[in-house]
């Protein structure tokens, strides 16, 4: 634990998109990606073949950027070995990872048998990176009708955006329910983490993986008790109403915003048009931010209430209680604006207010944002980009200091 931690007295809990970052969960990307293959890449969510040893190198720096600002890195892989020590885990693992119709009863069988002698770095990677055909000896019919590089167990190479998998709504985690396929078994391993990983012992879970779809990168936390949701291609309308029943019973928010995005890929989540960079400022995809609206969720214990769509900027500050919620003009061009959001642009994660990480390419973006008294941290993402996410996306913050004007 780090030494702000010890002061703090708890290892995670998350208020805000902005307070101080004291601890963030990030994946180190690995063998997973080596998976990717110009017949796969785009049922995997990549956009390209990934150089996997330059990637690898944009994400240390990334890690180390957050680390010279004195953030503590956990890596999801490390969790998930260190949890695969207990054996339930590792059954919980076993079974989740061969759950899969294709494979039959015999291959089903051989799998969880050679899985279950692996240690617990072989089996966290074997759930990471998955296991192709070729790649066992099993025997049987499924195994000689399917194709070498069938995948087994499909690799996951999406971890990277850990933002996705889980995220903290004050001290209880949401471990989130994917929407597309390729992503679904992430859950599995996140799940499998804040189980059985001693760091997380007795955290309290408000929503899991079994329950409608909500995505992490839907989710802000504009402030405390202040949640956007994002509902697009992503999360869906029955998510954000069970989350909103889930947060009101634990009391964790007062006020879920339900956002509506356009159901496509350049805005798969909200967090690729809207990034929070001070207590009271957005930096907002300029294309969309005048037509964005919200509608407010509230409850009074029993049923909920929806209040009438109103401008997104408007319910926001609303229900934060204060005057404004001031959007970072960017001033761009609408050509400019597309190119440096699809290269996520709007994707920031905060420090503190008004320090964030961006990549280096959105030049634009990042210049507006400076003059505007955001200080912008660089780091380049030319191949980390190609899975279509940025610094946000990347990035689980466990535990965030309140944050304070
Ligand atoms: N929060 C985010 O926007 N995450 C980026 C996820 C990218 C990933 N390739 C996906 O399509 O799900």
């Amino acid at each position: 634990m780090t030494e702000a931690q010890q002061h703090s007295g708890k290892a995670y809990g998350v208020d805000s998109e902005v307070g101080a970052l004291r601890t963030v969960m990030l994946h180190r990307p690995g063998n997973e990606l080596r998976r990717l293959t110009p017949r796969n890449n785009d049922k995997l969510l990549f956009d390209g073949i990934p150089w996997v040893g330059r990637a690898q190198d944009e994400h240390d720096a990334f890690a180390q950027a957050l680390r010279d600002r004195d953030v503590e890195v956990l890596y999801l892989g490390e969790l998930l070995t260190e949890s695969l020590a207990d054996p339930a885990a590792r059954a919980q693992a076993v079974a989740g990872a061969t759950e899969d119709l294709r494979l039959g009863d015999t291959l089903r069988d051989y799998l969880q048998a050679s899985l279950g002698e692996l240690d617990p770095a072989g089996l966290a990677e074997a759930l990471m990176a998955g296991v192709r055909n070729d790649e066992v000896r099993a025997g049987g019919l499924v195994t000689s009708l399917l194709a070498h590089e069938d995948f087994l167990i499909d690799p996951l190479p999406n971890l990277l955006f850990t933002r996705d998998s889980s995220v903290w709504i004050r001290d209880s985690v949401a471990v989130t329910s994917l929407a597309m396929p390729a992503r679904m078994r992430e859950t599995q391993l996140t799940e499998l983490i804040y189980t059985f990983h001693p760091r997380f012992a007795g955290a309290d879970k408000v929503y899991d993986h079994q329950l409608e779809h909500v995505e992490g990168g839907d989710v802000l936390a504009l402030g405390p008790g202040v949640l956007a949701v994002g509902v697009g291609e992503r999360t869906t309308p029955a998510g954000v109403e069970r989350l909103a029943r889930r947060v009101f019973s634990k009391d964790l928010a007062h006020t879920v915003l339900a956002v509506p995005i356009a159901q496509q890929r350049a805005t798969m989540h909200l967090d690729t048009v809207c990034t929070m960079v001070d207590t009271d400022a957005v930096l907002m995809y300029p294309n969309m931010a005048e037509e964005m609206r919200a509608l407010a969720v509230t409850t009074d214990g029993d049923q909920l209430h929806i209040a009438e769509p109103e401008p997104f900027l408007v319910a926001a500050a609303k229900a934060l209680g204060i005057d404004t919620l001031r959007r970072i003009d960017t001033g761009l061009d609408p050509v400019t604006a597309e190119r440096e959001q699809w290269d996520d642009g709007n994707n920031t994660l905060a420090l503190a207010p008004r320090v964030c990480i961006a990549y280096e390419r959105t030049v634009e973006t990042n210049a507006r944002l400076e003059e505007s008294g955001i200080e912008v941290i660089r780091i380049s993402g030319s191949e980390l980009g190609s899975g279509r996410g940025g610094p946000r996306c990347m990035s689980c913050p466990v535990l965030r200091a309140p944050a304070t004007a």
